[in-house]
Formats: structure tokens, C-alpha cells, sequence
């Protein structure tokens, strides 16, 4: 038996989900770029879910499904305010939500494609909700019902702030969602398609990404981009403070990835995206210390910004709490990890592999009372 370390290079599934090949991305053959630039969220989830744009009354209608889908029940709203919300990570809250979503849907275990269609549609829709109603409750406020008038983004904004969010912030946070919402054989996506292939529920499915997302390698980088910057403070300080980290090898959050090499064809759009909103909020140096350690970092360690890299300066920019950054990227996500794990349904195999053992041979049995 041979092993690779973190199974790098190893093709574990065929996919028509996403796409990365020499380093382009495209959903359903879609470039990223294209998408970013025109789509809505709710086109591209329709699309992965689809496998097809919609046309202009099926955008409409899913648009009206999902605004219709997004309310949360009172049970477990309820629950949330009992969770001890000054001290638990905004991730860990998603994850328990997400779970307790399923108590209250009878429908949970039900394997149809109908069923769990209308699961989908759920998860989606109510991913926003959690993650904004979570961040009123510890604030000591009411979580605002969502309204089923305003696009996704725009909802997603209204319901974190209670005011109706303007057109620039909608179209920053539509991009943003449209760029992170599916890469093919991620961690996340990857537990997911683990979790279902037993033929276990969406919710178990959607729960065990939400606990892989969460993790510092993986989604959990774009907080910790925030903080770094934060720690820095100021233009003056990034050379230092970087390359102090390097020389203790550290790692700078935000950089390298196990598939792109030569770049991630998102960063360049969150980098944009960083540029002009910070220069609208006049915090310009959040953007220009992000483009000195992408500099250093690059230059000292041939590594370059991910799609954590720029978001960060990204949502600080629309006024989003920094732990909530993570929660965001599984509101995007989601439509991902439903995606794959309707296309893992519909052709679906145990996902099994081997262990290389390298434990000890033999062992003699040793009673309890002689050790
Ligand atoms: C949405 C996403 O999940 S994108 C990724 C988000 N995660 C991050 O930004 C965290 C920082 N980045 C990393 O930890 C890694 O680059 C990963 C996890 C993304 C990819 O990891 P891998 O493919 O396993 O690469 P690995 O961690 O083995 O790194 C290879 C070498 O580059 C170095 N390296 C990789 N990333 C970084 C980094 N961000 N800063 C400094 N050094 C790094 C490693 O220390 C290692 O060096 P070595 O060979 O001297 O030991
Ligand atoms: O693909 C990966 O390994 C990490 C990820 O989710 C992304 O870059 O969006």
C-alpha cells in the first residue's frame, strides 16, 4: 500500500460540479470570472443545482422560493438565545443551528429527490438567517425576519443590520458569494460527500462541512487574516512583522493552496473589490497593508494570496464583524456542499478507503491487574 500525505493529487471522485484545470475555475464549465462579474448568487446556486442558467422566470421563481424558504422557526431561534452567545465562536453556533434545523423538519430522513429538494432549499435559504440572527442575539437584539423582496445579498445585509443595505454593499456581498460558492474536492465539500455517501441525511451532511469549514486551514483563514492585519496596525509594520513570522515559520493566513500553484483566479477580484471599497470607506490601509504582505509573502516564499486573502478586507469594509467572516463563507458555500451532495446521492458509493498500518506488530495481552 502506498499513502499520500493529506491524499494530495488523489482523485477520490468524478465531479461535473466544478472544475480547476491549469489553474482556471469554472462551475458547470462557467469561468469564475464570468460569474463574478455578471451573476447573481441566486443564478449560481441555481446553476449548481441545475446544471443550467436559468432563464429570466426561473431566476424569478427560485429567487421567490428561496425569500420564501428563509424564515427560521421559533424552536430553534429560541434555542439560540439559551447558547452561552458571549462566549461561543459564531461557527460553532451555525453548526448546532444547522443540526437543530433537522429535529424540527419532519421531513429530515426522507431520500426522495423531491425531499430533499425542498431540504436544499431550506438549508440555503436559512443559512442567512442563523448567522445574522446569532449575531443580534449576542448583541442583546431581535433577529429581523427576513423579507422576501430583496435579492439574497441584500437580505443577507438587511437582516444583519436591520436597515435596507445600499447598492454597493449588495453588489460587493453578491461577488463575494458568488466567488466562494463552490471548489470541487475541498475539505468541506469533501466531509460532506463522506458524511451522505452512508446514506446518512442532508442536515448530518451540511452539519459535518459546517465542521470542517471551520478550521483555520481551510475557512477559518479569513478571520485570522483580519486579525493579523488588525495586529499590525499600520503600513510601517508589515515588513517586520512578516517577515518575523516567516523566519519563525509561521503561517501567514491567507496564502498558499493545495491546488493553485501559480495564483487563485478569485483573489484578483476580492483584491479589486478591496481596493475600491476601502477607498469609499476611507480605511485605505487596510487595502494597502494587504498588498504590501502579498508583496513580501510572495517574494520571500513564492506564495500567493487564496480567496481568504482579500475577503477579509472585504467584509471589514462592509462593516461585518470579523467572526462572522467564516459564517459567511458557509452561507456561500452550502450551495456547494448541496450541489455535490445531490450529485454523491444520485450515483452513490460507501466512501471507504484504506490505512498504511504502522502501529505496532504482536502485542502480548498484559492483564489489568499486572500493568
Ligand atoms: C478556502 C480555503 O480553504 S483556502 C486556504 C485557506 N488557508 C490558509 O490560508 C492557511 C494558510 N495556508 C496554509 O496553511 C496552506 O497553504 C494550505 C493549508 C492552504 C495548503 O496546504 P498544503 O498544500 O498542505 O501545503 P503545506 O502546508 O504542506 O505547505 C507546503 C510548504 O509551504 C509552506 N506554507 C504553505 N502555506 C504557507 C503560508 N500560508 N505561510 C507560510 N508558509 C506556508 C509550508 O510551511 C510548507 O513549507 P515546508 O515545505 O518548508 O514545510
Ligand atoms: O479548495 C480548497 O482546498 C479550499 C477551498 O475551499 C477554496 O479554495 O475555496
Amino acid at each position: 500500500m502506498s499513502t499520500t500525505k493529506g491524499l494530495e493529487g488523489v482523485v477520490a471522485t468524478t465531479s461535473s460540479v466544478s472544475s480547476i484545470i491549469d489553474g482556471v475555475l469554472t462551475y458547470y464549465g462557467y469561468n469564475i470570472d464570468d460569474l463574478a462579474d455578471h451573476a447573481s448568487f441566486e443564478e449560481v446556486v441555481f446553476l449548481l443545482w441545475n446544471h443550467r442558467l436559468p432563464n429570466k422566470e426561473e431566476l424569478k421563481k427560485f429567487q421567490q422560493e428561496l425569500a420564501d424558504a428563509a424564515v427560521v422557526s421559533n424552536e430553534v431561534l429560541d434555542q439560540m438565545k439559551t447558547y452561552p452567545v458571549d462566549k461561543v465562536h459564531p461557527m460553532a453556533a451555525l453548526r448546532t443551528a444547522v443540526s437543530n434545523l433537522a429535529l424540527f423538519d419532519e421531513a429530515a430522513d426522507e431520500m426522495s429527490e423531491e425531499a430533499n429538494r425542498e431540504k436544499a432549499l431550506k438549508l440555503q435559504a436559512q443559512l442567512p438567517t442563523i448567522v445574522t440572527a446569532f449575531s443580534r442575539i449576542r448583541q442583546g437584539k431581535e433577529p429581523v425576519a427576513p423579507r422576501n423582496d430583496l435579492s439574497f445579498a441584500a437580505n443577507f445585509l438587511y437582516m444583519l443590520n436591520g436597515e435596507v443595505p445600499d447598492e454597493i454593499s449588495v453588489k460587493a456581498f453578491n461577488k463575494a458569494l458568488v466567488l466562494h460558492a463552490d471548489h470541487e474536492l475541498n475539505a468541506s465539500t469533501f466531509t460532506a460527500r463522506v458524511c451522505v455517501a452512508t446514506l446518512s441525511d442532508m442536515y448530518s451532511g451540511i452539519t459535518a462541512a459546517i465542521g470542517a469549514l471551520k478550521g483555520p486551514l481551510h475557512g477559518g483563514a479569513n478571520e485570522r487574516v483580519m486579525k493579523m492585519l488588525t495586529e499590525i496596525g499600520e503600513v510601517e509594520k508589515v515588513e517586520d512583522y512578516i517577515k518575523d513570522a516567516l523566519s519563525k515559520k509561521v503561517k501567514i493566513m491567507g496564502f498558499g493552496h493545495r491546488v493553485y500553484k501559480n495564483g487563485d483566479p478569485r483573489a484578483k477580484h476580492l483584491k479589486e473589490m478591496s481596493r475600491q471599497l476601502t477607498s469609499i470607506t476611507g480605511e485605505t490601509k487596510w487595502y494597502d497593508m494587504s498588498v504590501k504582505i502579498d508583496e513580501i509573502v510572495s517574494n520571500e516564499k513564492g506564495l500567493l494570496p487564496n480567496v481568504d486573502f482579500y475577503s477579509a478586507s472585504v467584509y471589514h469594509s462592509l462593516g461585518i464583524e470579523h467572526d462572522l467572516f467564516t459564517p459567511i463563507f458557509a452561507v456561500s458555500r452550502v450551495s456547494g456542499w448541496i450541489a455535490h451532495i445531490l450529485e454523491q446521492y444520485a450515483n452513490n458509493r460507501l466512501i471507504r478507503p484504506r490505512a498504511e498500518y504502522i502501529g505496532p506488530d504482536r502485542q502480548e495481552w498484559i492483564p489489568l491487574e499486572d500493568r
